[in-house]
């Protein structure tokens, strides 16, 4: 009998996206299983692949089955729900299976690739700066001639066939080990090995000695160094004797700094218990309900996830907690650690590969039963899952921008299916379409309309700039901002600066001729970074020292405009003489761990204003802040985005709701150029379902989701009329397979019309019900794939956008 695995390989842009048989040799057979990862020869190399499953018979002839070269994983990483899940994703977001399985991993887990340089000759056969390479290993990674720029040479030594060039899979993710030693346990044979050592070696003795009082145990070495005042060679010497020896231990890394205090529940108040007794009956029932959980700012929506996951580890299940990057502040994840403890692992993008690594393990082998973490932690491996919680589920970077392009909602959604268990979806300001489910109890709504303490949501005032200018204030505060400012450094009483950067950069604009600075390879503008006077493009990378003069017209009067943090800063400190800024942007939290420390210190009073960017909108929980200063309501509203204004709307209630959360009240002024856009008009009242209506009347009249489903077709190459040509052969083929109910615009350029060198061209495609979609969309990348993309063409489908 014959074993076979079906592998999933890592080749993107093969026409078929399948299963590929292999055969298992017989010393594989024991340790193969599904959810393992594989190597497997694929053409003429090396590939990493997954085995989705196992089976007796095949339909490739027997001679031409490939073996599997290799078991990467002695028990499996995926789970079977994991490979259905995978499935799933592939049809729902169009993706390859393989994307999808590897998503669902830590990046250590991931295939990564190395070219490797094989000596085939004597050392001293090859030319002399070659011969200093190999001279210790026969194996040496390409990218070591890359560095030393023998790159030319190496070539030269190919063509020679001394050297010859392999792929390897590369498998990161090593387990940090440390080395510990380990005293021998019979006290009797200590004392021997004492006796034996000659009394010019003092310290050895002492250290055997010593060593009596700790037979059997394990310590770090460090320990015994200081302890006895003692060096390596001392340790080193009786390890020789035989008193000890040394062993690895696998340890995690731990990426939490500091002890945390344990807190117990709140007493709740009657809106939150109504909402718990329902999400409890849920998890009783083994339902699996969506709730939608809509609760004004500060009231309380994160105790009623805590008391909802102390029910479910109580049942021996595990919870799911998905918050958005942004917001997974240390406050957020102390909440969670100062009830569950050691049980709850933290997954952001913060970590390193190997700390994310470790948490991974820590959950795939069941020594955490709570994960908080960003987007992908959806994937967390638990089996027995009882609750998946979705904070501000209305954020857009739950969604992810490339392949595979999921929802974190829908796979919440999905497992939720799998494990009969309720989803939570919070927010104060909810997604028009989770919204609109909602109402029509699709998902339940479950509301929190008081905050726990009944503490009044802040005053909230819009101040039209317009105005001020006309007054003759040119500054970037209004006067009533000052104002408030003002008193509130009398009060000692902290305030929350936010400065809406969504859609909005500083740039570098010629006074003269109006040229502003843009990416050599983006159609776009160029972002002015002070700190190091260069101007950088934040979709490829690319840099330039800003220029004295401007390219256009050799005039001098260049100068950057937009107004950064630092500015902001600077004008403070003009305004207030001594006021205390604490600033948060992506310059001031570049390094790990400062994130922490300054919210740690605005939390200790250490500073009277916070100043920042989105980072600071969500999540901060600080009883001094009475007054939130918006600084520029506008900029997010003029994006070319169909939901600039529903995002709008949630940004500022997000970060008025940061003001008077405990005891002291609060105050929030807005300063704005358009004081009479809806997004900001209702944005004083902090009532979500004016703005509910009048945002779905828009988007009904537009022909936008939630009342119409989309999806969008970009089509990208280096020649813009090869670009233009072939988005134009995907609209004509959608268009003789799909339904007339169907609206397909375009092609047109896309918003940023080039990128990294390559013309973009896209085409939107509107629908209601359409059961031939999908079929239509696989059937046009199955053409992408097998013809378009060897003529440079790069397609992609992208269900649900979040931007068009
Ligand atoms: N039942 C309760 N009794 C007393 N205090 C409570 C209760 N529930 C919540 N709180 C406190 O109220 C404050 C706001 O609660 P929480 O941060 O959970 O609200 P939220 O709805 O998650 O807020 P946001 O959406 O604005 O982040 C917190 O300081 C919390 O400790
Ligand atoms: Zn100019
Ligand atoms: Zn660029």
């Amino acid at each position: 009998m014959i074993t076979v695995a079906q592998v999933i390989v890592d080749v993107a842009a093969y026409p078929v996206d399948r299963p590929f048989d292999y055969l298992v040799p017989a010393e594989m057979t024991q340790i193969i299983e599904t959810g393992c990862r594989v190597k497997v020869p694929f053409g003429p190399r090396n590939v990493l692949g997954f085995v989705v499953a196992i089976k007796n018979e095949t339909d490739v002839p027997i001679e031409k089955i490939k073996p599997v070269s290799q078991v990467l994983d002695i028990e499996p990483v995926l789970t079977g729900e994991m490979l259905e899940l995978a499935k799933w994703l592939k049809n729902e977001t169009i993706c390859y299976e393989i994307d999808a399985l590897q998503v669902m991993l830590p990046s250590a887990l991931r295939a990564k690739y190395e070219k490797i340089a094989n000596l085939q000759t004597e050392v001293e056969l090859l030319p002399e700066p070659l011969q200093e390479i190999f001279r210790d290993s026969q194996q040496i990674n390409v990218n070591v001639f890359e560095k030393n720029n023998l790159l030319p040479q190496l070539k030269a030594a190919i063509k020679n066939k001394q050297v010859s060039i392999a792929n390897v899979v590369k498998q990161k993710g090593k387990v940090k080990e440390v080395r510990k030693v380990r005293i021998i346990e019979d006290n009797q044979m200590l004392a021997d090995i004492q006796a034996n050592i000659s009394n010019r070696a003092k310290k050895q003795k002492q250290l055997v000695e010593w060593m009596q009082l700790h037979a059997g145990e394990i310590m770090d070495p460090e320990v015994i160094y200081k302890e006895l005042e003692t060096s390596a060679q001392v340790l080193n010497a009786v390890v020789d004797l035989g008193a000890a020896d040394f062993v690895q231990e696998e340890v995690y890394r731990d990426p939490f700094t500091k002890e945390i205090k344990r807190t117990n529940f709140l007493n709740l108040t009657d809106e939150q218990s109504v909402a718990l007794d329902q999400i409890m009956n849920s998890i009783e029932e083994q339902e699996p309900k969506t709730f939608l959980l809509q609760g004004v700012t500060g009231s309380g929506k994160t105790e009623v996830y805590l008391q909802t996951i102390a029910k479910v580890l109580n049942d021996g299940k595990e919870a799911i907690v998905l918050v958005p990057e942004i917001s997974l502040t240390p406050q957020m994840t102390e909440r969670f650690r100062s009830r569950f403890g050691e049980l709850v692992a933290v997954m952001h993008s913060g970590l390193s590969v190997g700390e994310k690594y470790d948490e991974w393990r820590k959950i795939h082998q069941g020594k955490v039963k709570v994960v908080v973490g960003a987007r992908s932690a959806v994937f967390a491996p638990f089996e027995n899952v009882g609750i998946i919680i979705l904070d501000e589920e209305h954020e857009s970077t739950y969604k992810q921008e490339d392949s595979p392009r999921y929802h974190a909602r829908d796979v919440a959604i999905w497992r939720s299916k799998y494990h009969n268990c309720p989803v939570i979806l919070g927010s104060a300001t909810p997604s028009l379409e989770s919204f609109a489910r909602a109402k029509k109890n699709v998902y339940t709504l479950l509301t929190l309309k008081e905050r726990a303490l009944k503490q009044s949501l802040p005053k909230v005032q819009i101040v039209d700039m317009r105005d001020e200018l006309k007054k003759g204030n040119r500054s970037m505060f209004s006067q009533s901002l000052m104002e408030s400012i003002q008193i509130r450094l009398d009060k000692k009483e902290q305030i929350v600066l936010f400065l809406n950067r969504r859609g909005y950069s500083s740039f570098v604009m010629c006074r003269d001729c109006g040229t502003v600075l843009q990416c050599e390879n983006c159609d776009i503008s160029l972002t002015y970074h002070r700190k190091n006077e260069k101007c950088k493009c934040h979709y490829c990378g690319y840099e330039i020292h800003v220029p004295k003069t401007c390219p256009q017209c050799q005039s001098d009067h260049i100068r950057y405009f937009g107004t950064g943090t630092q500015k902001v800063e600077e004008e403070l400190a003009k305004f207030f003489p001594g006021i205390r800024v604490l600033r948060m942007d992506v310059d001031t939290t570049r390094a790990k761990g400062s994130h922490e420390q300054l919210l740690e210190a605005f939390g200790n009073g250490e500073a009277d204003v916070l100043l920042g960017t989105q980072m600071i909108a969500k999540g901060l929980d600080y009883p001094n802040i009475t007054l939130v200063g918006v600084l520029s309501a506008d900029t997010s509203l003029h994006l070319p985005d169909f939901r600039a204004a529903e995002k709008t709307f949630q940004l500022l209630t997000q970060v008025s709701g940061r003001a008077g959360r405990h005891e002291k009240p609060g105050e929030v002024v807005v300063q704005t150029y358009t004081p009479e856009h809806y997004a900001i008009e209702l944005s004083e009242a902090q009532e979500y379902d004016p703005f509910y209506e009048r945002e779905m009347q828009m988007r009904h009249q537009a022909g936008y989701p939630p009342y119409y489903y989309l999806a969008l077709i970009q089509v990208s190459h280096e020649d813009v009329l090869m670009a233009a040509d072939y988005a134009g052969k995907a609209v004509e083929w959608l268009r003789s397979q799909l339904s007339f109910n169907v609206s397909i615009i375009g092609p047109t350029a896309s918003g940023i019309s080039r990128l990294q060198n390559r013309y973009r061209y896209q085409c939107l495609i509107k629908y209601k019900v359409e059961p031939d979609l999908i079929p239509t969309l696989l059937q046009l990348i199955k053409i992408y794939r097998s013809d378009w993309i060897k003529k440079g063409i790069n397609l992609t489908v992208d269900l649900d956008p979040n931007m068009i």
